[in-house]
């Protein structure tokens, strides 16, 4: 019987709902230097591709000086390090995360979230015992949607080569366009944060709930060469 493959996890709009934290950090910020807030589904579509993208979309939304950049992002991190009040794990995230461990399968993390944060939500949420691998947005230069940082995280669970044997769950365009230039397949999560259509995406399968992943995982294995020894 072939090995459990690896699975990999994007985490912001994919496992933690934390549109709410970056939203409330980016708005501190914002009234600290006399700038007019932004709403919630303004700032939730910044997310995904990093701080330096939010910061590039907030200050072109909210017309700010590039020369105020630094001192933004650095007050930025000071309350986004371990901003966690707001945020809250997608419904049978965790559930799932059990399921798929309890059943073999190496997990690890790829996201665009710096890894202080990403630490930090992890042992909030007790999810760091599942993730013996986490790749964060500052672990190498490159960001998704490049596929150098899913492609260390596949590394470091033991699946390499040019079609590694392992699957990536993620929610945005990021992720999408990172996991077809790995390759790997993709199982988006419609209820995530993203712009544009599934259907315009690259993917293999969506869930709408996490109950599903379990057995969504096991289809795609069946159905592809993810199952290949
Ligand atoms: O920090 C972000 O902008 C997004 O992070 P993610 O890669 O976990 O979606």
């Amino acid at each position: 019987m072939n090995r459990p493959c690896p699975i990999v996890f994007d985490l912001d709009g994919t496992l933690i709902d934390s549109a709410p934290d970056i939203h409330a950090c980016v708005n501190a910020v914002l009234r600290e230097n006399d700038i007019a807030p932004l709403p919630l589904d303004r700032v939730r579509s910044f997310i995904g591709g990093g701080v330096d993208l939010l910061w590039t979309r907030v200050i072109a939304a909210c017309a700010i000086e590039p020369v105020h950049r630094p001192a933004l992002i650095a007050a930025f991190m000071a309350r986004y390090h371990d901003a966690t009040a707001l945020t809250r794990l997608f419904p049978g995230a965790i559930e799932a995360l059990g399921r798929l461990a309890d059943a073999g399968h190496p997990l690890g993390l790829c996201t665009n979230k710096p890894m202080a944060p990403t630490r930090v939500v992890l042992d909030h949420f007790g999810l760091s015992h599942l993730m013996p691998v986490v790749i964060g947005g500052d672990s190498l230069p490159q960001r998704k949607p490049d596929p150098a940082p899913l492609r260390l995280a596949l590394a470091q669970l033991g699946a390499t080569g040019d079609a590694p044997r392992a699957l990536y769950v993620g929610d945005s365009e990021f992720d999408a366009h990172c996991a077809a230039a790995v390759p790997v397949p993709f199982l988006i999560y419609s209820k995530g944060y993203r712009m544009t259509p599934i259907d315009e995406l690259p993917h293999q399968a969506v869930f709408d709930h996490f109950d599903q992943l379990p057995g969504l995982v096991a289809a795609t294995i069946a159905g592809s060469d993810v199952s290949a020894p």
